[in-house]
């Protein structure tokens, strides 16, 4: 059993429109980090908030197993419970709502967020209002913090390093390494001490500051592939997401 496993996974927008996955299967071992590449458009997005349960998609086929529970039907505090949290790409504006006041709604007694936020460089902003003219920067990491925060076995992270410069993004991609490693036992009904990611990036840069065990193509909401990391991202930068074709039929 993996820690999370996609069966299938056909997905369409909640109101309607066309399929935006197509019978995706995917896994991510305990204490395995996984990535997902793949071009703009392509599902990417939409397969992290499906998982997640954000309302704005419908299951229509297949389904999603964490820790072997079904939770394809679950609300996304259900699944937060049980121990999923997500980094979103373009986090709403929190008008009115300080980031120290979520923090403190939020965060997991056994974890020390003070010293979180100051290797984040996030306790200057912690009275001011959420995301709010924030900049691109410094909304990736205070999404980390508030994911760091709620200690989840599973770390949802969508784009991380988009908008970013080099220098946060060494903050970034270290500090995640570093919480997928703690010795911290995360919340959820099966804790475990091993967390586990599945990371979406584009450029690959977050792969020089973590360890990635597996990695994931998608395309036209598709898995085309997957294999190392290191080999797919070359393979990408020299030959092009064209390649999906012919890497699915070399499918590992
Ligand atoms: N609610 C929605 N209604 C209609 N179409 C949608 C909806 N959400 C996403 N889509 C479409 O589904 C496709 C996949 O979107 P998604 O955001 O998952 O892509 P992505 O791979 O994450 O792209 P990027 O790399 O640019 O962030 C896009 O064509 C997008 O326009």
């Amino acid at each position: 059993m993996s820690m999370l496993e996609i069966e299938n996974l056909s997905v369409e927008p909640a109101d309607g429109g066309q399929r935006i996955l197509n019978n995706v299967n995917l896994t991510v071992d305990f204490g395995y980090t996984n990535v997902l590449f793949g071009p703009n458009g392509s599902g990417k997005s939409a397969l992290l908030r499906a998982i997640m349960g954000f309302g704005d998609y419908k299951v229509v086929e297949g389904r999603i197993l964490f820790n072997g529970e079904d939770i394809t039907n679950l609300s996304v505090d259900e699944r937060a419970e049980k121990g999923l949290g997500i980094m979103l790409q373009r986090p709403p504006n929190m008008t009115g709502v300080k980031l120290s006041s979520l923090i403190k709604a939020i965060a997991k007694e056994n974890m020390d967020i003070d010293k979180v936020a100051e290797d984040l460089d996030m306790k200057r902003f912690m009275d001011r209002e959420i995301n709010v003219g924030f900049s691109g920067g410094e909304i990736k990491r205070s999404e980390l913090l508030q994911l760091i925060a709620q200690n989840p076995c599973m770390y949802l992270i969508d784009e991380p390093e988009s908008g970013v410069d080099l220098v946060s993004i060494n903050k970034v991609g270290t500090k995640i390494q570093e919480m997928l490693n703690a010795n911290l036992e995360c919340i959820g009904e099966r804790s475990v001490k091993g967390k586990s990611a599945l990371i979406i990036t584009h450029t690959g840069q977050i792969l020089d500051y973590l360890e990635a065990d597996r990695a994931y193509i998608m395309c036209s909401g598709k898995i085309m592939c997957s294999g190392n990391p290191r080999k797919l991202l070359d393979e990408i930068k020299t030959q092009g997401y064209e390649e999906c074709i012919r890497c699915k039929l070399n499918q590992i």
